[in-house]
C-alpha cells in the first residue's frame, strides 16, 4: 500500500469491534431506548440528529473547534447559536426537543447562557407583567442575555457580593454600580462579545437600607451596533484551559440608571416610594442555580459516556504486546488492568444516568410547588441537587482523566477527543457552586435532620434512613455471594453514611460543649463533614442505580448485564474507600476481601458486553467528534486523516523557515568547523 493511501478510511467496520458486537447478549437498540426513555424518544433523537447533521456547518463545527484558533471557535460558535435559535423557530421545538439538539451539538454556543439562565430566571424571577415585556421578547431573540453573578472578588459566598443596586424615589430609578475592582462581575458565560442584556445580580439599597442580593435586567449593549452603552465597561475575561466557545466576560457599571420596573419583582418589591418588600424568602432567587445544577449533573452522564465510549471502542482496536507468546498481539481491552480503567467509568455513567433521571422527576414535581410560591421542598431540592452536583462532576472528572490515559499517547492528541473532554469537563466541579462548598451545604442539611431524626421526627426524602431505628448492625455479607445482592449492598453504603454522619455530629458536638463557638468546631472538622456528605450522596447513587435497575421492564438480558454493572459500581466504590468501610465496620477484613475478588470476577463479567454498553449510548460520529472513537473503529486511518485539517500541515514549508531556519541554517553552513 502507498502512503497516499493510508488515509483512506475503509468502508467496513474494523473486525477487532465488530467480534466485540457480534459477541454481545443484549440487543443495543432495547438498551438505547431505555437509555433515551422510550423508543419514542430514541425516534425523535435520530430525527433531529439527521435534520442537524445534515447542515455542512453543524458537520464541519466540531473540526474547527479541535483545529481552529479560539476567535475562529467563537465565531463558528456564534453561527452555530443562531442556526439554533432559527431552526428552533422554524420547527416550533419544544423545550424537550431543544434540549436534546443542544445535547447533540454541545461542543459549546456561544449563547448558551441565554437559554440556560437568562430564559430560566425570567421565567422563575419575574412577575407576569415582567414576562411578558422581557420573557417575550427573549424566546423571538430580539434581546440576546446572560446572568451575571459572580465578582472577581466572590464567587461562592453570594452574601459577599459588592455590586450596588441603590433605589432613587426622586426619578424612581436603581442606579447600578460597581464600587470596588472586586465588585466587577467576572467570569459570565456570553457576557464579554455576545450579549446585550443581562440580569445583573446586586445588593439592593432602599431609604439607606441593604436588603440582600436581588436580580436587575440590564441592558448591556446598543440593540443597533452592539457598542457598549455609556456608564458600561464589559469585555473578555481572557484564555482559559477549554470551553473556548464562551466569551467568559467581565463588567463594570459606573452608576447607571435602569427604571425600577428592571427589578425582577416576583419574590420582593421595591415600591415607587422605596418600600421594600418581600413576598418570599430571599432563597427563592436561588432556584435557577437548584436548576443549574441539575443540568450539570445531566452534563456529567454526557461527558463520562462520551469519554467511554472513546476509550471502550478503542481498547477493542488497539493491540499492544502479547499475553499469550504464540498468538498475535492481544486487544489492550483484554488486559485486567485496561478494564479496571475503563469499567469503573461505564459504570459511573450508568449510575449517573439513571440517578439524574430521578432526580430530574423530583425537580419537576418540587419546581411546580416553588412556581405556586410553596418553598416547603426547596431545602430538600437544594441538599438533593448540591449533592448530586458534587457527587456526579467529581466523579466524572476523576474517571474521565482515568480513561484518557487509558488511550495511552494517542489520549493526548486533540483529535481524540478525549484531552477536549477533560477540559471541558474541568469547570463543571468548579461552576454552580464549587463541588467542596456544595458537599458542606449537604452536610449542613445532614447535622440539621440527623438532630430533628434524634428529637423524634419521622424524616423524609432523601435522609429518611437517619430516622431509621437502627438495630444492632450485623454485615449482610455472609459469604462472597452474598456481596452480590443489590439491597445488601445498598445497606452497607447506607449504614456508612448513618455511622459517618453520626460521629461528625459527635465530634462537633463534643467540641461545642468544650467551648469551641459553633463556626470553630465547624471549620475544625470540615474535611470530616465532606466526608461524611459524600457518604450521604454515594450511598443515594447506589440507592437510585440499584432501584431502577430492579424495577426495569426490560428483557432478562438487559437485566442480568444492568445489574452486573451496578453491582460492580456498589463493590468497586466500597473497595476504593475501604478504610471508611473498615473504620465504620460496616464490613470487615474477610468481607473486603470477598469483595475485590468479586470486583475482579466482574469484570471479566462485563467484558463480553463492554462495547455494546457504550454502543447503546448511541452517540453520532460527529457529536463523538473522536478519531478514537468512531463507530467503524478506523482508529488509525482517521488518526491520520486528521493531520490534514491541521494549519501546520497547510503548507510543505512553514514560514518560519523563511524568517529564521533558513538564515540560521545558512549561517551555521558558513561558519568554520
Ligand atoms: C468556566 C466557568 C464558567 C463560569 N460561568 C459563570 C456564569 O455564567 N455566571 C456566573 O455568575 N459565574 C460563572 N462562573 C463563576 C463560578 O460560578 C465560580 O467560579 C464558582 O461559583 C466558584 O466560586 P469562586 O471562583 O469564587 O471560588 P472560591 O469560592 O474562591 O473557591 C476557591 C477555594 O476556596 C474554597 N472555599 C470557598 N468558600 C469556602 C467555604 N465557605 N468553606 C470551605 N471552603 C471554601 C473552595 O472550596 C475552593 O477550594 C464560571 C466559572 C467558570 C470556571
Amino acid at each position: 500500500m502507498s502512503y497516499l493511501e493510508f488515509g483512506a478510511i475503509p468502508l467496513q467496520v474494523n473486525p477487532d469491534l465488530q467480534e466485540e458486537r457480534d459477541q454481545a447478549s443484549f440487543h443495543v437498540t432495547e438498551l438505547t431506548h431505555i437509555i433515551d426513555g422510550g423508543a419514542e424518544k430514541t425516534q425523535l433523537r435520530k430525527r433531529l440528529e439527521k435534520l442537524i447533521y445534515s447542515d455542512p456547518d453543524f458537520r464541519r463545527f466540531p473540526d474547527v473547534r479541535t483545529f481552529g484558533t479560539k476567535s475562529e471557535f467563537y465565531g463558528a460558535s456564534v453561527l452555530k447559536s443562531i442556526k439554533l435559535f432559527q431552526l428552533r423557530k422554524e420547527h416550533q421545538w419544544t423545550d424537550e426537543e431543544s434540549d436534546i439538539v443542544h445535547s447533540l451539538v454541545d461542543h459549546g454556543h456561544a449563547l448558551g447562557l441565554h437559554h440556560a439562565m437568562f430564559i430560566p430566571a425570567l421565567e422563575r424571577l419575574a412577575t407576569d407583567e415582567q414576562k411578558a415585556k422581557w420573557l417575550t421578547i427573549a424566546k423571538q431573540y430580539k434581546i440576546l442575555g446572560t446572568y451575571a453573578q459572580t465578582e472577581l472578588g466572590h464567587g461562592t459566598y453570594l452574601q459577599g457580593l459588592e455590586t450596588t443596586a441603590t433605589y432613587d424615589p426622586g426619578t424612581q430609578e436603581f442606579i447600578l454600580n460597581t464600587p470596588t475592582i472586586s465588585a466587577m462581575k467576572w467570569w459570565p458565560g456570553s457576557l464579554g462579545k455576545s450579549s446585550n442584556y443581562a440580569i445583573v445580580l446586586a445588593t439592593l439599597i432602599t431609604r439607606g437600607k441593604r436588603h440582600g442580593m436581588h436580580p436587575f435586567v440590564v441592558q448591556l449593549r446598543s440593540l443597533e451596533d452592539h457598542q457598549p452603552l455609556p456608564g458600561i465597561k464589559v469585555g473578555e475575561i481572557g484564555a482559559k484551559m477549554g470551553t473556548l466557545s464562551t466569551d467568559n466576560g467581565y463588567l463594570i457599571l459606573n452608576n447607571i440608571r435602569i427604571l425600577r420596573e428592571n427589578m425582577l419583582m416576583k419574590n420582593a418589591q421595591v415600591s415607587p416610594d422605596g418600600t421594600f418588600t418581600a413576598s418570599a424568602p430571599n432563597q427563592a432567587n436561588y432556584a435557577t442555580m437548584v436548576l443549574l445544577r441539575v443540568r450539570i449533573s445531566e452534563f456529567a452522564y454526557t461527558n463520562i459516556s462520551k469519554a467511554v465510549t472513546i476509550g471502550i471502542r478503542y481498547s477493542a482496536v488497539r493491540r499492544q504486546s502479547k499475553l499469550d507468546p504464540e498468538e498475535k498481539e492481544a486487544k489492550i481491552l483484554e488486559y485486567q488492568t485496561q478494564q479496571y480503567k475503563l469499567f469503573p467509568g461505564l459504570a459511573l455513567a450508568y449510575a449517573i444516568l439513571f440517578s439524574t433521571k430521578l432526580l430530574k422527576k423530583k425537580y419537576r414535581e418540587a419546581q411546580t410547588e416553588i412556581m405556586k410560591g410553596n418553598l416547603q421542598s426547596l431545602p430538600e431540592l437544594h441538599c438533593e441537587t448540591s449533592g448530586s452536583k458534587a457527587f456526579c462532576t467529581e466523579h466524572m472528572l476523576k474517571e474521565v482523566e482515568i480513561i484518557r490515559q487509558s488511550c495511552g499517547g494517542h489520549g493526548y492528541l486533540a483529535a481524540s477527543g478525549i484531552g477536549m473532554m477533560t477540559s471541558s469537563s474541568a469547570p463543571l466541579v468548579t461552576v454552580e457552586g464549587e463541588n467542596t462548598v456544595m458537599y458542606l451545604q449537604v452536610a449542613r442539611y445532614l447535622l440539621k435532620r440527623f438532630s430533628n431524626a434524634k428529637s423524634g421526627e419521622q424524616i423524609e426524602g432523601c435522609t429518611s434512613y437517619l430516622s431509621m431505628n437502627h438495630a444492632p448492625y450485623l454485615c449482610p455479607f455472609l459469604s462472597e455471594k452474598d456481596c452480590r445482592n443489590l439491597s445488601s449492598l445498598c445497606d452497607v453504603y447506607r449504614y456508612r453514611a448513618f455511622i459517618v454522619i453520626s460521629r461528625v455530629v459527635r465530634t462537633v458536638q463534643t467540641d461545642i460543649k468544650d467551648g469551641l463557638p459553633q463556626h470553630d468546631a465547624f471549620n475544625k472538622n470540615l474535611v470530616h463533614l465532606v466526608r461524611a456528605a459524600r457518604a450521604h450522596c454515594y450511598f443515594n447513587v447506589v440507592k437510585d442505580f440499584a432501584e431502577a435497575v430492579k424495577e426495569l421492564d426490560a428483557s432478562i438480558q438487559i437485566c442480568t448485564v444492568l445489574i452486573s454493572l451496578c453491582c460492580f459500581f456498589a463493590v468497586h466504590g466500597i473497595v476504593e474507600n475501604s478504610g471508611d468501610f473498615l473504620q465504620t465496620q460496616t464490613i470487615g477484613v474477610e468481607q473486603l476481601k470477598w469483595l475485590k475478588n468479586l470486583q475482579t470476577s466482574l469484570l471479566a463479567e462485563i467484558r463480553p458486553n463492554a462495547v455494546a454498553l457504550v454502543d447503546a449510548f448511541d452517540y453520532h460520529d460527529i457529536t463523538l467528534t473522536s478519531a478514537l472513537g468512531s463507530y467503524d473503529g478506523n482508529a488509525y486511518e482517521r488518526l491520520y486523516q486528521s493531520t490534514e485539517k491541521d494549519s501546520m500541515n497547510s503548507q510543505e514549508v512553514h514560514s518560519s523557515y523563511h524568517t529564521y531556519l533558513k538564515p540560521f541554517i545558512q549561517e551555521m553552513n558558513k561558519a568554520k568547523l
